[in-house]
C-alpha cells in the first residue's frame, strides 16, 4: 500500500444546538457527516463545494480547532484522534493552517519580522531568529527590507505571503489552506497559487487546498474531493474531474464555471432548488432533494463511496446508469 501522510476515516463534526435555560441539546448541525479521504506525501487535494458544505469545519477539525464527533484521523499512520492534547501539541508544528483573510489573522501592531518570528521564538527559545525570518521572507518573495514594516503597509497578496511565511517558519509537512486566494484579485490569485506550487516542490509539502470555486483549484490540485452538505460526493484525479465528471453534483458544479471550455461535449446541467439545512439534512443521499436522477432508493439510503476506477471514487447509487457504464 502506498504511503499516506493523512488518512481521514468517516469524520463527523457536529455542532450541538442548545435551547432553554438549561441549555439542553435539542439537535445537531451536522457540518461534516462522515467523510473519508487520504493524502499522499507531496500531494495536493482540492477540497471543494458550495458555501456551508463543511470544508472549513473539516480543516479545523484536523488541527483540533473543531471538536471531532466521530471518526478517525491518521497522520503518517499515527492516530491523531486518540492523542492527548500534550502529545498532539508536539506534532502540531507539522500541520499548519492558512486562512482566507490574511489581514485578520495578522496582528496589526506587530512588524512583519515579529509576525513571522513569533512561532519560531516559541520553539527556539533564546535564539536570534532574524536570519530564519529573512530566509522565510525571501522564500515567499518578500524583500528583507520589509522586516520592520506593519501589515497595513502591504497589499492583500503580500499579506498572504506573510501568512504563508509565518506558517512555513514552523517547518510544516502538511498545510491546510482555507480559501487562501478567495479575497484576492484574480491576477494576484495566480501569483499566490504559483508561489504555493513552487514552495511545495522546494519543501516537499502536502496541501489540502480549500475553495468554493472549482476553477481556483484546477491548476494546483492532483486530486479533488467534492463535498456537498457534509458528505463527499466524488473524489477524482483533477484532470479527470474536469473532463469527465461522474456525479450529478460535480456535473452541475463544472457546468457553472463561467467560461466553458470550447468544444466541450455534453449538456450543461445547472443546479435547481436550495441547499437543505445541515440541521435537518436528507436521510438518504444528501444531494437527493436537488438531483434529477433521485428515486426512492436515493431518498432512503445514503450511498457509500465506491471505486469507479483507480483513484476515482463516487457516492451515487446510479452512477453507472447516469454515465452509461456497464
Ligand atoms: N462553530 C460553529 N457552530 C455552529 N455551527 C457551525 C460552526 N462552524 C460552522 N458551522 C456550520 O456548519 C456548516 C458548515 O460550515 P463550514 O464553514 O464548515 O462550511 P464551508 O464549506 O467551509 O463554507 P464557507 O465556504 O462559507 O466557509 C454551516 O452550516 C455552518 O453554519
Amino acid at each position: 500500500m502506498e504511503e499516506r501522510i493523512l488518512k481521514v476515516e468517516d469524520l463527523k463534526v457536529y455542532f450541538p444546538v442548545k435551547k432553554g435555560i438549561l441549555k439542553k441539546t435539542v439537535g445537531y448541525i451536522k457540518a461534516v457527516d462522515g467523510i473519508s479521504f487520504d493524502l499522499k506525501p507531496g500531494e495536493t487535494i482540492g477540497l471543494v463545494g458550495e458555501s456551508g458544505c463543511g470544508k472549513t469545519s473539516t480543516g479545523k477539525a484536523l488541527v483540533r480547532l473543531n471538536p471531532i464527533h466521530e471518526g478517525k484521523v491518521y497522520y503518517n499512520g499515527q492516530s491523531l484522534t486518540e492523542l492527548k492534547d500534550e502529545e498532539f501539541n508536539k506534532l502540531r508544528p507539522d500541520i499548519q493552517m492558512i486562512f482566507q483573510d490574511p489581514f485578520s489573522s495578522l496582528n496589526p501592531r506587530m512588524t512583519v519580522g515579529e509576525i513571522i518570528g513569533e512561532p519560531l521564538k516559541f520553539h527556539r527559545k533564546n535564539e536570534d531568529v532574524t536570519e530564519l525570518v529573512i530566509k522565510y521572507m525571501e522564500l515567499t518573495g518578500l524583500r528583507k527590507e520589509y522586516l520592520k514594516r506593519y501589515p497595513h503597509e502591504f497589499s492583500g497578496g503580500q499579506r498572504q505571503r506573510i501568512g504563508i511565511a509565518r506558517a512555513l517558519a514552523l517547518e510544516p509537512k502538511l498545510i491546510i489552506a482555507d480559501e487562501p486566494v478567495s479575497a484576492l484579485d484574480v491576477s494576484i490569485q495566480a501569483q499566490i497559487i504559483n508561489l504555493m506550487m513552487k514552495l511545495q516542490k522546494e519543501l516537499n509539502l502536502s496541501y489540502i487546498f480549500i475553495a468554493h470555486d472549482l476553477s481556483v483549484v484546477k491548476h494546483i490540485s492532483d486530486r479533488i474531493v467534492v463535498m456537498y452538505l457534509g458528505n463527499v460526493m466524488e473524489i477524482s484525479p483533477s484532470k479527470k474531474l474536469y473532463s469527465e465528471p461522474f456525479h450529478p453534483y460535480t456535473k452541475s458544479l463544472i457546468a457553472s464555471i463561467p467560461v466553458p471550455e470550447p468544444g466541450k461535449k455534453g449538456k450543461r446541467e445547472f443546479l435547481q432548488g436550495e441547499i437543505p439545512s445541515p440541521l435537518n439534512s436528507p436521510v438518504g443521499c444528501k444531494f437527493s432533494t436537488r438531483c434529477k436522477y433521485a428515486d426512492d432508493l436515493c431518498k432512503e439510503k445514503r450511498p457509500i463511496l465506491e471505486i469507479v476506477e483507480g483513484e476515482h471514487q463516487i457516492a451515487c447509487h446510479h452512477w453507472r446508469k447516469i454515465n452509461n457504464v456497464e
